[in-house]
């Protein structure tokens, strides 16, 4: 990924708006040291860690230094260096069902100072990204969050869960598959390459997962403080097949008492294959010596239930919303996604920023693809998406294909002559079935979506199926 963090300008909206309360919304040059340390340590002081060590200043500084990074600052605190709000966007694939992925603009970093909350500073910084991530032309925005209660008023909601799990080490009997590589136990150092390799393909064929930055992998292989001690208890081992290739790694900690069996835990696994996905598995839950493996960030449909003889060997400690999408591109996210039917389905989204709101028409083949007929400003509408990631009009024939497809041949005149099913929802109800993480039927249940007829929301849940549940397996 390249991109040039100050290429797109301030928010004039949000500098007014902030201007006005004698503050100032500004982008941070990443080549100033100062101004990158300042913003450094009100973002440290945000999410109440301790202040940052050397190490861990010069690995902050490389990774934000990519970043586009906005402080809000107040001329009037002793240290007018440190930003009173900061946040840090950038532009990073998501991926999406059917083995593609969506441009999306990832939003982080956002803390206020306890001194100068509740005056509007995170709003007008939130709406301000909303802009930037439109001029960017990204198609989703995306962010993991501390509390569930902040961002669903811009339009966020949740549509990947992650689940923390923990298996008995005592009545972990394995009686799935041997896979045919081997495991092996590796420097945390010397995985890096093969871990970010790995990591790639490991995200493309996950839906909710997004591109790792760089850096990240220092970060979950202990390598940015290795001296720490948690660095250096941190163990790492590597599948590879039988060609000896690397096809997943995981990285995890026994912490135990003396002389006492403990908890292997981990936070990373990432595999390229079911083979290297169950090999690691296993390897973690066989360990002697422990009483049991804690897993976090996990799939909610982890397939280690079904490798066991005893299914009870499983706990799922804690399973909630972790990855949360705001769709900025309707018609380019609904066009990035394959579709688990073919069919055609109204969506009639309301979006009270205005991003996404009007009537969408999509329009589904067999083989996944959709065309998107997007509202026009003058109220008609026109074909986009085409089952790409990008907004380009539908060439008619491949329109034509998909509505036959969609159709079926024997009813084809029928369904041409009558309305399309459809739903209307809100923008985050959107967000939420995009990646297939809810049925529409449940939110329909909810009474957060309603639908034109019951064969509408039974054709809803079909399409936007995903064949594997979405998942973010990191923090960001
Ligand atoms: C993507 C991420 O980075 S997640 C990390 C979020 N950051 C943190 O948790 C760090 C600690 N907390 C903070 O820094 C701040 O309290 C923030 C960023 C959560 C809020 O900043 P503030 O400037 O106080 O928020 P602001 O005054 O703009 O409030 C905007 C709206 O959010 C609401 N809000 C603010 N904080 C919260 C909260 N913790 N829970 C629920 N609602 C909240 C406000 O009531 C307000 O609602 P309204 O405009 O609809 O009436």
């Amino acid at each position: 990924m390249s991109f040039e963090p100050r290429s797109i300008p301030v928010d004039p909206d949000a500098k007014g708006a902030l201007a006005s309360k004698g503050l100032d919304y500004r982008l941070i040059d990443p080549s100033d040291t100062g101004a990158l340390d300042g913003w450094i340590d009100a973002d440290h002081r945000g999410f109440h860690h301790a202040r940052p060590r050397e190490v861990t200043r010069e690995y902050e500084r490389r990774v934000m230094g990519e970043r586009r990074l906005h402080g809000v600052f107040d001329p009037g605190v002793p240290d007018p260096n440190v930003p009173v709000a900061t946040v840090s966007s950038w532009p990073t694939g998501l991926s999406v069902p059917g083995g593609r992925s969506v441009d999306g603009w990832a939003v982080s970093s956002v803390t206020v100072s306890p001194t100068h909350r509740r005056r509007g500073i995170a709003r007008a910084m939130m709406e301000a990204e909303l802009r930037s991530a439109k001029q960017a032309g990204a198609a989703v925005a995306m962010l993991t969050v501390t509390e569930a209660t902040i961002y669903g008023r811009y339009g966020y909601a949740p549509a990947a869960r992650a689940a923390t799990i923990e298996i008995d080490r005592r009545r972990a009997r394995w009686i799935g598959p041997s896979s045919p590589g081997r495991v092996h136990f590796v420097e945390p150092a010397a995985l890096r390459d093969a871990a970010a390799a790995i990591s790639r393909r490991a995200v493309a064929r996950t839906p909710g997962e997004i591109d790792r930055w760089s850096g990240i992998l220092d970060r979950m292989l202990g390598l940015v403080d290795p001296d720490s001690d948690a660095s250096r208890a941190l163990r790492a081992i590597r599948y590879d097949d039988e060609h000896g290739q690397p096809q997943g790694f995981a990285a995890f900690r026994v912490t135990r008492e003396p002389n006492e069996p403990g908890w292997a835990e981990f936070d990373v696994l990432a595999a390229a294959t079911d083979d290297a996905e169950r090999a690691l598995w296993r390897v973690l839950v066989e360990q002697d010596f422990v009483s049991g493996v804690r897993g976090r960030l996990r799939s909610v449909d982890e397939p280690i239930e079904w490798l066991l003889e005893d299914p009870r060997a499983v706990r799922v400690t804690e399973a909630s919303d972790h990855l949360w999408v705001r769709i900025v591109d309707a018609a380019a996210a609904l066009g990035a996604r394959r579709y688990g039917a073919a069919g055609e389905l109204a969506l009639d989204i309301e979006d009270p920023l205005g991003y996404a709101a009007g009537r969408y028409t999509l329009l589904a083949s067999a083989d996944g693809r959709a065309v998107v007929h997007v509202p026009r400003a003058d109220g008609s509408t026109d074909g986009a998406g085409a089952g790409s990631s990008g907004t380009t009009a539908a060439p008619k024939r491949e329109r034509s294909r998909a509505r036959a497809s969609a159709e079926g041949s024997g009813s084809r005149s029928a369904a041409r002559a009558a309305e399309p099913r459809s739903l209307k929802l809100d923008v985050r109800d959107l967000a939420s079935i995009y990646l297939g993480g809810v049925r529409p039927s449940v939110l329909a249940r909810a009474g957060r979506i309603t639908a034109s007829s019951n064969g509408a929301l039974e054709l809803a849940d079909r399409m936007f199926a995903s064949t594997r549940a979405p998942h973010l397996s990191i923090w960001f």
